[in-house]
């Protein structure tokens, strides 16, 4: 057996943030348990999508505590135009990668639509494949109320599960891509979506698209952490769109996007340069030749 370091039992219970999600010390996996013994504690953090090994590494070496592979995945990286075409294989290999590709991030692997919809037993065999094929630690899915059923099956069995209330994209065709929650009534079945999610078991829950105000109300009612993306600044934690936040999304990005690099500009100007050299015949100097 071994025994832990006085320092470090010491550490883990003091509140000087050495257990905090991002710029904590930890350096082992970041369980479901982190993330609820977080929202105790007041303290907010940050969640990217990724959707690949490399780019997972940046985040996990960068300190992101949760990586979700989002079926954005769709749109952002396989070329469709929605995530509705997005199949249960496509996020298993694309999931796998993301695990492969980190060591302490908490990976969140995005059940796609048609792979749980018709029911628990579906939604249980679809998130075991993400659960033994690709190594991911929870999964999501969409819907409150009417998706209880199956977040409670996989709690029950021993996967987590993140729920996603308000604008759900898988169901696009149905209700378009538009704030949800406004009004009373719809406020109402917000507050409902979300308790419900919460009673079947979820430990955390995305807001998409909702009003800030509804979503500090949700936020404050729960005792599940809220992800907010679009929904104010009051949830526990945001999300956004790896590919929206650094700039390479092509054309227009949703309102509720910061975009804090513009990777597009960059690696335009690199492929420039290294195809003027090509032309130009300035690249492969003598350096990197071999004799
Ligand atoms: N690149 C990307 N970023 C995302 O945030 C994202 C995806 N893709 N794909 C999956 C879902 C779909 N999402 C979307 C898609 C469109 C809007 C949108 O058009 N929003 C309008 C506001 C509409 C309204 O006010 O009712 C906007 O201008 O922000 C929002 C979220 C969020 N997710
Ligand atoms: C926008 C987030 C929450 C998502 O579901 C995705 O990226 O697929
Ligand atoms: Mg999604």
């Amino acid at each position: 057996m071994t025994q832990l370091p006085a320092a470090q039992s010491a550490s883990q219970q003091s509140s000087d943030g050495s257990r905090a999600l991002y710029g904590g010390k930890s350096t082992r996996r970041i369980t479901v348990r982190d993330i609820g013994l977080a929202k105790d504690r007041g303290e907010k953090w940050p969640m990217l999508t990724a959707y690949d090994a490399m780019t997972a590494s940046v985040f996990d070496e960068a300190g992101i505590p949760v990586i979700l592979v989002g079926d954005s995945a769709g749109n952002c990286h396989l070329g469709y135009e929605t995530t509705v075409p997005v199949t249960l294989d496509e996020m298993t290999m694309l999931s796998a990668a993301v695990v492969r590709g980190t060591r302490r991030s908490l990976i969140v692997g995005d059940l796609p639509f048609g792979s749980y919809q018709e029911g628990p037993v579906q939604a249980l065999r679809s998130a075991t494949r993400l659960v033994k094929e690709a190594g991911v630690g929870a999964v999501k899915l969409e819907g409150g109320e009417r998706s209880h059923e199956q977040i409670r099956l996989l709690v029950e069995s021993g996967i987590p599960v993140m729920a996603h209330i308000g604008l759900t994209p898988q169901s696009v065709h149905a209700m378009g891509y538009r704030v949800q929650g406004r009004g009373e009534e719809a406020a109402q079945q917000l507050l409902r979506d979300a308790k419900a999610v919460q009673d079947a078991g979820a430990f955390a829950v995305v807001l998409e698209l909702v009003p800030a105000e509804l979503a500090a109300e949700v936020t404050r009612v729960l005792h599940i952490p809220t992800v907010g993306i679009g929904a104010g600044p009051e949830t526990d934690a945001q999300v956004l769109v790896w590919t929206d936040m650094l700039g390479l999304t092509p054309g227009r990005v949703p309102k509720f996007v910061k975009q804090y690099a513009d990777l597009r500009e960059v690696m335009t100007g690199a492929v420039r340069a290294f195809a003027d050299d090509v032309v130009g015949g300035t690249f492969p100097q003598d350096e990197h030749s071999v004799h």
